[in-house]
């Protein structure tokens, strides 16, 4: 019956838990999924959140379905991160917002919408991205392309040949962006190099989806918001998929939202409507538990301010290890330059290392990047950075 079912060869990020999971070497060192350590190498259960879990655990109260977009303290929480708090189109309410499982299911719905109603739309990701961007919109029947993004000889931006591309495109074609900490490079556009961008989304009536999983993790919660609201500003439309696995350390709760800027309020009416059909026909409506989460982290005053010092600590460590790393393997290795570990942003550093050496380190070392030699900084901590830059040396020396 089912013996023509293709095998599932495993997915290049999850896979490497399981591996990490079954390696016996006490040294083990997880650089691979993209999730917040703390210095002890924990997942962190954030304060904010432990008190937000407290209310909600007392008294507790009866799990009913949720609707179709979810809590709207959520969905208002996700608006006013990505947009902030006072943004003139959130008065006017020209934001379409659902509370989604996960960035990912943001992707999902983003994607189908732009199937079911732009089908003539190719869907350009940039070359490298985060692979289950160009899985979730294939799977949704969207043609992908890859436009120019990094240069690995010079661990910088192809931005020149980046725009070009663009300039090529179709009215209606969506472009995929990555607002900030951008995944799996770390190098972000600078503000002026955003402004370039949307001035040709603008001039090529191109629909920019800005895919933002770790806000507050790249310089603070408004710049890493910068290309969303200089969208807005430009009054261009605009996808946002937002995701709160990192920046509220609750990956398995599964919560993100997806917002869509539209030009009227009738047409703001039209999209919300069908966000909500989207969702009905994949998954009826989000979790409970993580949309009263954040419900109550991003609305309640007190609780917002404790999170973004949170987020920012997290920030903060990643950065620290960064300059730690560097540090240790220009010692190692003077003729190298590592320039590049610190000038990515966010969770990430493309190390340039080669498949064979990636896989050297996973099988001599212990040490599991992704095989694109993506390395996630937050799995670094005082106690193994030593251990890893060793390593690294090691494989980079031969
Ligand atoms: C850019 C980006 N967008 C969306 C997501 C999905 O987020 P979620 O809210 O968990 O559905 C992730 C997850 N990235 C990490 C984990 C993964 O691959 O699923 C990673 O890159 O390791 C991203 O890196």
């Amino acid at each position: 019956m089912f013996e023509r079912i293709d095998y599932y060869a495993g997915d290049p990020i999850l896979g490497l838990m399981e591996k990490y999971s079954a390696d016996s070497n006490p040294n083990k060192v997880n650089l691979g999924i993209g999730i917040y350590y703390d210095e002890n190498g924990v997942l962190p259960v954030l304060d904010c959140v432990k008190t937000a879990e407290e209310r909600i655990a007392d008294p507790i109260a009866p799990r009913p379905y949720l609707p179709m977009a979810g809590l709207p303290g959520h969905r208002k929480g996700c608006q006013e991160l990505l947009f902030g708090k006072d943004a003139q189109i959130l008065k006017d309410g020209l934001v379409a917002t659902i509370a989604t499982i996960g960035g990912s299911g943001a992707l999902k719905v983003g994607a189908e919408f732009i199937h079911d109603w732009f089908p003539q739309a190719k869907c350009y990701v940039s070359d490298p991205t985060w692979g289950n961007h160009i899985a979730i919109f294939e799977g949704s029947d969207v043609e992908v392309g890859k436009y120019p993004y990094y240069d690995k000889a010079n661990s910088s931006i192809k931005f020149d040949e980046m725009i070009a591309f663009f300039e090529t495109l179709n009215k209606n074609d969506v472009i995929l962006l990555h607002p900030c900490c951008h995944n799996p490079t770390g190098m972000d556009l600078t503000q002026a190099q955003w402004d370039t961008v949307l001035n040709v989304v603008k001039a090529r009536e191109l629909i920019p989806f800005m895919d933002i999983a770790y806000q507050g993790f790249g310089e603070d919660m408004d710049s890493d918001a910068y290309a969303i609201r200089k969208a807005v500003e430009m009054g261009l439309p605009l996808f946002v998929s937002n995701s709160f696995s990192k920046n509220l350390s609750l990956y398995g709760e599964r919560v993100g939202g997806l917002s869509v800027v539209c030009p009227t309020v009738d047409e703001t009416d039209r999209v919300f409507g069908q966000l909500n059909a989207t969702v009905r026909r994949i998954y009826s409506s989000p979790p409970s538990h993580g949309g009263r989460v954040v419900d109550i982290v991003m609305n309640d005053e007190t609780l917002h301010e404790q999170w973004v010092g949170e987020v920012y600590a997290m920030r903060d460590r990643i950065k620290a290890m960064r300059l730690k790393l560097k540090s240790v393997l220009e010692a190692k290795i003077p003729n190298r330059n590592f320039d590049y570990i610190t000038r990515q942003n966010g969770m990430f550093s493309f190390t340039g290392l080669t498949p064979e050496q990636v896989e050297r380190l996973q099988i001599e070392f212990g040490i599991y990047m992704v095989s694109n030699s993506r390395m996630c900084v937050a799995g670094l901590n005082t106690s193994n950075i030593d251990y890893v830059a060793n390593a690294m040396a090691d494989v980079l020396k031969d």
